[in-house]
């Protein structure tokens, strides 16, 4: 592990360099890697490892994501099988199908965790709510979980530029004695930039407060405000949707991305410094309250109970595209289209 030194805090991480993908291979060498589900994280982990050398197969119900994975190289009979198939052939079983469909595939993932296997996760979420889930994994089997920081697409996208996007890992249970360095030869092996420690409880409630937080829930409801402030006095969907999202996402952001935020305020105007420099804390100061809010209600359990009793029901789907089209139509996000569709590069 290295010892780095983030903001004041040392925190001991695994970085390619003192673990590369030839060590990684060699632990897992007689390993067939498992990947159940292929949604998000299946295409992305999966490909990532096939295309690092690992022994993969996937295991996918028949229907447009079976067809979806014969289009990306698997094969029937070779690499990509029926569930039970490959649950039977995998020694490391990648949990990776919905947090609401593991629950329902549960009974059938377990009859075939035999001894010395692994049980595989990219959520700490099954695991830690099993009163509610049932998912408690055999005592013989070894279970960890890597958790990429980001969508299954940029994981994959990042790998094939090169890039890595970054990964929590965390052993639940060592019943082989070797879970961690098959848990870290997977962080790897899956693309992962830099992997850090954590455990399945911080796993999921950090991961939980982030995405109903910052990364999107804050986000959208901040978009929202301030482009009703803005079109309420009278500015132009075109005007409000640059000053609101492309101006962050085309320009901005990437810059934060590059050099932080510092740098990004010493170099917009002077004008701008002075009003972003005054304006932060009273931000800050709106919405802690919010997240204070939020994260001791994922604590409390009730974002899981939520997520499982509405992505459980029969019709999640036409629910959820309900719900999405209220975005979707959103005068903010039909400007965004507009605004898409003349980014000079799509022509
Ligand atoms: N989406 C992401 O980018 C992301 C990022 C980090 C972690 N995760 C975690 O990774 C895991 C997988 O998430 P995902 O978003 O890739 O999943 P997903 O919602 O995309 O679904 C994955 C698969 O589940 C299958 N499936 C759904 N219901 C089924 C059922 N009843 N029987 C059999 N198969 C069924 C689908 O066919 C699909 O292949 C979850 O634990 C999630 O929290 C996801
Ligand atoms: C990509 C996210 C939001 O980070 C992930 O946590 C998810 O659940 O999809
Ligand atoms: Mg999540
Ligand atoms: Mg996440």
């Amino acid at each position: 592990m290295a010892k780095i030194n983030f903001g004041g805090v040392e925190e001991e991480v695994v970085t390619r360099e003192e673990f590369p993908l030839e060590k990684a291979r060699e632990i897992l060498q007689d390993e067939v890697i498992a990947v159940i589900g292929y949604g998000v994280q299946g295409p992305g982990q999966s490909l990532n490892m096939r295309d690092n050398g690992f022994n993969v197969i996937v295991g996918q119900r028949k229907g447009k994501t079976y067809d979806k994975a014969v289009s990306d190289g698997w094969v029937p009979g070779e690499t990509l099988f029926e569930i039970e198939e490959a649950l039977e052939k995998g020694t490391i079983i990648c949990f990776l199908l919905s947090d609401a469909a593991q629950i329902e595939l549960w009974p059938t993932v377990k009859k075939y965790l035999t001894a010395g296997k692994s049980l595989y996760f990219s959520h700490g979420f099954g695991v830690t709510y099993k009163d509610q889930t049932g998912i408690v994994p055999p005592a013989d089997v070894d279970v960890f979980l890597v958790a990429p920081k980001g969508s299954g697409t940029s994981l994959r996208r990042m790998f094939v530029e090169g890039k890595g996007l970054n990964s929590s890992f965390a052993i639940y249970q060592d019943a082989t004695g070797k879970a961690r360095e098959k848990a870290i030869a997977m962080g790897i092996g899956v693309g992962s930039g830099y992997l850090f420690e954590t455990n399945f409880y911080k796993e999921v409630t950090s991961d939980l407060t982030g995405e109903r937080g910052t990364l999107m829930g804050a986000i959208q409801g901040i978009f929202a405000a301030q482009y009703e402030v803005l079109r309420a006095n009278g500015h132009s969907p075109s005007e409000a949707f640059n000053e609101t999202v492309e101006e962050l996402t085309q320009s901005l952001m990437p810059l934060v991305a590059e050099n932080g935020m510092d740098w990004m305020y010493a170099n917009c105007s002077t004008t701008a410094q002075r009003g972003a420099l005054d304006w932060w804390k009273p931000f800050r100061d709106a919405t802690k309250p919010v997240f204070e809010q939020l994260y001791n209600s994922v604590k409390a359990g009730e974002q899981a109970n939520i997520s499982i009793t509405r992505n459980s029901q029969p019709d999640y789907r036409e629910k959820l595209e309900e719900e999405l089209k209220e975005l979707r139509e959103s005068e903010m996000w039909r400007a965004g289209t507009a605004v898409r569709s003349l980014r000079p590069e799509r022509n």
